[in-house]
């Protein structure tokens, strides 16, 4: 066995990711043809570079398949029950700063926070006989929030992308998603609500708990740690 370590496959997260390792004297790169997911660690023996969806790394954390991973925080909390007793985090990174937040139509000028929302909530559903939507791909970290808030009266739809369009398509009132610059909520017409985000997310190197170690591995996974000064 070798020590495996997981990095987002494409993307913003998997350029800055390699260069935040080469900083610190590991370098990742992804090997074979652009379509191919293999890749090499070069610096530290005895490190095997996986290359999966940045969605799926923390259940490869939780299951043991990888030692080490780097994801987003935000995926972290709402794909793991308990993340914090299956992984550790060992170091923010300073990118792919995103906050999870729920937004309404600009139009709504009544609903500015979440005691507005869930007013609108049930005004909603004596007007039109259903509970109003909320797209979002974050389940967990929504339910979890509302049920904090005091909100009951909605219904979840999924949406695994493009989120933000969901209200002009007319399959959802409203919206939790993450948000960075803000552009894609304003071209949708849609406001944040003013509450503070549901959750500040950043990309982050999370370390398994539950991964089975050789001595070995023990050693390298040490030695790769102690190189990164995390
Ligand atoms: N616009 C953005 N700016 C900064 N970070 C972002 C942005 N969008 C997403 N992220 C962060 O990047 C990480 C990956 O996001 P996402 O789940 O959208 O992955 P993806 O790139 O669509 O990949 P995949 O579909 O393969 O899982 C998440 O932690 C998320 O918070
Ligand atoms: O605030 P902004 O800088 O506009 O960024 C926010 C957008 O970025 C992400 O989408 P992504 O580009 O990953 O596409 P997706 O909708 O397919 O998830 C996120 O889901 C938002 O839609």
């Amino acid at each position: 066995m070798i020590v495996k370590l997981g990095v987002p496959s494409k993307g913003r997260l998997m350029e800055k990711t390699f260069d935040w390792f080469g900083e610190r004297g590991v370098m990742l790169s992804r090997t074979g043809s652009d379509r191919e997911y293999a890749g090499k660690v070069e610096g530290v023996e005895g490190v095997n570079l996986v290359l999966l969806s940045a969605g799926e790394i923390p259940r490869e954390l939780a299951a043991g398949r990888l030692h080490l991973g780097v994801t987003g925080t935000d995926l972290i909390r709402e794909k793991l029950v308990q993340w914090d007793q299956r992984v550790e985090e060992l170091a923010p990174l300073g990118f792919g700063h995103a906050d999870l937040i729920i937004a309404v139509p600009n139009c709504w000028v009544d609903v500015d926070c979440l005691d507005d929302l869930d007013a609108a909530a049930a005004a909603f559903r004596e007007a039109h006989g259903h509970r109003m939507r909320i797209a979002t791909k974050y389940h967990r970290l929504v339910r979890e929030y509302l049920r904090a808030g005091g909100v009951a009266d909605y219904r979840l739809v999924d949406s695994q992308g493009a989120t933000e369009g969901t209200v002009k398509n007319l399959t959802a009132e409203a919206i939790a998603d993450i948000t960075s610059t803000g552009e894609t909520l304003r071209a949708n017409h849609l406001k944040i609500l003013s509450d503070g985000p549901i959750l500040r997310s950043q990309a982050t190197l999370f370390r398994s708990r539950t991964a089975r170690r050789t001595q070995e591995e023990r050693e390298v996974l040490e030695k790769l740690i102690d190189r990164l000064e995390v």
